[in-house]
């Protein structure tokens, strides 16, 4: 193993890093070892590593330290690959995450992105698949999100609990967790690639555990405490690539809107109907992964495009 991943493995003395990092320099070749970009592909989203080219896949069983990912719509590998033309650029896309809700501890569900960061990763794109609190937002939207509400890590579930470590923050500040200087290049490589206004928005990410899904009154809750779109992941993510010192791009793919009716009284109803009258009450919907999934294969396309621009205008601003 090249002697520099060595000593980083040793940083922190998280899990067995320095195990991961040698059967990752056994297994890759030079050009892919040192990613400059990380990709996370959220629910039904791991299409977004085939833009790469050269690519290696190891299936996390054969690193020490990573879970499997037991979520469908989630494979279970690191993608390594070159995107673009000439020498390429070195990318990594984790092919499927870990959620806490899957039996996952949080020290197990950010590893991954603590691994990456020793590869040499600077930037990361964390991708996920996310439903609209917010009524303007359209099933199919990507939002790029700005910030977040976690109420987990305000209630003492956060993935940097534990002793202070060396050279690490031990109060991690998080109000410029999403890197302006990444957003502006969202937004410019959606203008790039002439995608109409309407398909990138911009919002704050709801982080809730799960796994079921909101009721009405948590959804009501979540919106009027200022979220745009609600999920299952991410944030620890998040928490864990600051803390590392990586900048951070997120894109939610609107899934489905959260389920919000207005409160409609049973009684009225009953009273109504014993009256001889009829009100009219919009159908009861639910949400469900199936749907997650089918529009995450829909736009996979368009979220993959966007996140090969984006990546390409990164090293090009930053080599
Ligand atoms: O956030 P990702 O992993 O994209 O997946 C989202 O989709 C699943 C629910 O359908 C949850 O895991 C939620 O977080
Ligand atoms: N709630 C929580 N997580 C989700 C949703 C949702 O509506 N859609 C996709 N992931």
């Amino acid at each position: 193993m090249p002697a520099a991943l060595a000593s980083q493995g040793q940083n922190g003395g998280i899990g067995p890093m320095a195990s991961t990092l040698e059967v990752l320099a056994h297994i890759l070749p030079a050009r892919l070892l040192k990613p400059r970009v990380a990709i996370v592909c959220g629910s039904g989203l791991s299409t977004l590593a085939s833009s790469l080219r050269d690519v290696v896949e190891v299936p996390y069983s054969s690193l020490e330290g990573f879970g499997k990912s037991t979520v469908e719509g989630h494979r279970s590998a690191l993608a390594f690959g070159l995107l673009g033309e000439g020498n390429g650029i070195p990318v990594v896309a984790m092919l499927g995450r870990f959620h806490p809700y899957e039996g996952h501890s949080l020290s197990t569900v950010v590893y991954p992105i603590r691994v990456l960061a020793r590869l040499g990763v600077r930037d990361i794109i964390i991708t996920n698949a996310a439903g609209a609190l917010n009524p303007s937002l359209d099933v199919g939207t990507i939002v790029s999100i700005q910030d977040h509400l976690a109420i987990p890590n305000l209630a003492g579930f956060n993935p940097l609990l534990g002793p202070a470590r060396p050279n690490y923050p031990r109060f991690l500040p998080l109000s410029t967790a999403y890197s302006r200087p990444l957003r502006r290049l969202v937004f410019l490589a959606a203008h790039t690639l002439g995608l109409p206004r309407a398909a990138l928005a911009e919002g704050t990410y709801a982080w809730v555990s799960g796994p079921s899904y909101e009721t009405p009154a948590e959804g009501r809750f979540l919106r009027a405490a200022g979220a745009d779109v609600v999920g299952m992941s991410t944030v620890p993510e998040v928490l864990a690539a600051r803390e590392e010192g990586l900048n951070v791009a997120v894109l939610s793919l609107v899934t489905n809107k959260v389920v919000i009716p207005e409160y409609s009284s049973v009684r009225e109803e009953v009273e109504a109907e014993l009256a001889g009258k009829s009100i009219q009450r919009a159908k009861d919907a639910e949400v469900s992964h199936e749907e997650v999934l089918s529009v995450g294969k829909q736009k996979a396309e368009v979220m993959k495009t966007l996140v090969a621009k984006l990546i390409e205008l990164i090293v090009s601003e930053q080599p």
